[in-house]
């Protein structure tokens, strides 16, 4: 039941912006937070997230902890996007909470954006979900350790790259796990945890911990590129979008015949639509890249789409129009 006195419409409680920390090197109160002695034993019963990238998924995570009452500091490297991210999350908290997908009763956290990593230091674990590429994420992995206290779980939302590779960039690979949560975040209740040759057992821990705070069910696999769920799903949509290519048949043919005869909750091109096209082109370039198997080669009608700004929901417009 909820609380009383609590505004439906009060989920985002606080969307502020970090103040960059002119010192650079230190938190607020003068500590450095690399000094801090590292975590051991029991996993953080307190939750305070930095989530670094405010695309589809970055935003979905952070509706799923606010939802679940966890303090969330959402950091992008453009600040039109963090503008753009808080009116999204503020409708997809709202849309969540009308499909009764967080628990009643329980007050938001409070979202703060900005652009520097810096202000992490408090956190009790980092969700990293930027751009599905590898440099990109081993450096941003690689800053953001430098501010946070060793021993504080980084969680990266890779769809592909294997986490042993991008452990290869950390001087704390230990601190580093894969959690592969679905788009939407909140809807899907099961995360996918990709344990890295070089986990540490605390990592496991607190990433055990996190994820029952935020009620999700976790499936722990071994470390491989696309892991479990895209080294099956990602190919399948490439050939979903082969097919429509070919001539074979349109894309609506293709979602009704896979919803309809083999139960697809939506079909692989409405998926496609929802993943964003680009960022499936990304994942299957990481596929191909690192198995070489050829059917994970971005077929040419979705690197034609990406060509064409057609990425899906996000741009309005992909294999199916949402203007
Ligand atoms: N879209 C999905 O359905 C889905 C599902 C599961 C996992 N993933 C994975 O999650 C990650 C994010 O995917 P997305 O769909 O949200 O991508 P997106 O393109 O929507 O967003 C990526 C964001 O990262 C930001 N960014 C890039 N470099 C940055 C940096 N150095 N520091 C801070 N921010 C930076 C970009 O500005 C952008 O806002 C990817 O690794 C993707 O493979 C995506």
């Amino acid at each position: 039941m909820r609380r009383p006195g609590r505004a439906k419409e009060s989920r985002l409680t606080t969307a502020a912006h970090d103040e960059p920390d002119p010192h650079g090197e230190t938190d607020p109160d003068g500590c450095d937070p690399r000094s801090a002695p590292a975590p051991h034993g029991k996993p953080e019963t307190r939750h305070a997230l930095t989530v670094l990238g405010a695309g589809v998924m970055g935003v979905g995570i952070t509706v799923l902890a606010l939802g679940h009452g966890l303090p969330v500091h959402l950091v992008d490297l453009d600040r039109e996007r963090l503008d753009r991210a808080v009116d999204r999350i503020g409708g997809e908290l709202r849309l969540a909470e009308l499909m009764g997908a967080l628990p009643a009763g329980t007050a938001p956290g409070t979202l703060v954006t900005g652009t520097s990593v810096k202000a992490a230091a408090d956190a009790t674990a980092v969700i990293e979900a930027v751009t599905e590429n590898a440099a990109t994420k081993a450096g941003v992995l690689s800053e953001i350790s430098a501010h946070i206290r060793p021993g504080t779980p980084l969680v990266t939302n890779t769809s592909s790259i294997p986490v042993d590779e991008l452990a290869g960039a950390l001087e704390r690979p230990e601190d580093l796990v894969g959690t592969h949560f679905m788009n939407p975040p909140y809807l899907i209740g099961t995360a996918e945890v990709i344990r890295g040759t070089r986990t540490g057992e605390h990592t496991m821990a607190a990433v055990a911990a996190l994820l029952g705070a935020l009620r999700r069910n976790a499936v722990v696999v071994r470390d491989a590129p696309g892991f479990v769920t895209s080294r099956i799903l990602h190919p399948m949509i490439n050939d979903a979008a082969r097919v429509v290519e070919e001539g074979t048949a349109t894309a609506e043919a293709v979602d009704t015949l896979m919803q309809g005869c083999l139960g697809h909750p939506t079909g692989p091109l409405r998926t496609a639509d929802l993943i964003g096209i680009d960022n499936l082109v990304d994942s299957l370039t990481v596929l191909h890249e690192r198995t070489g198997d050829d059917g994970c080669r971005p077929s040419e009608l979705l690197l034609r789409l990406v060509r064409e700004g057609r990425l899906g929901r996000k741009s309005g417009r992909g294999f199916y129009d949402y203007s």
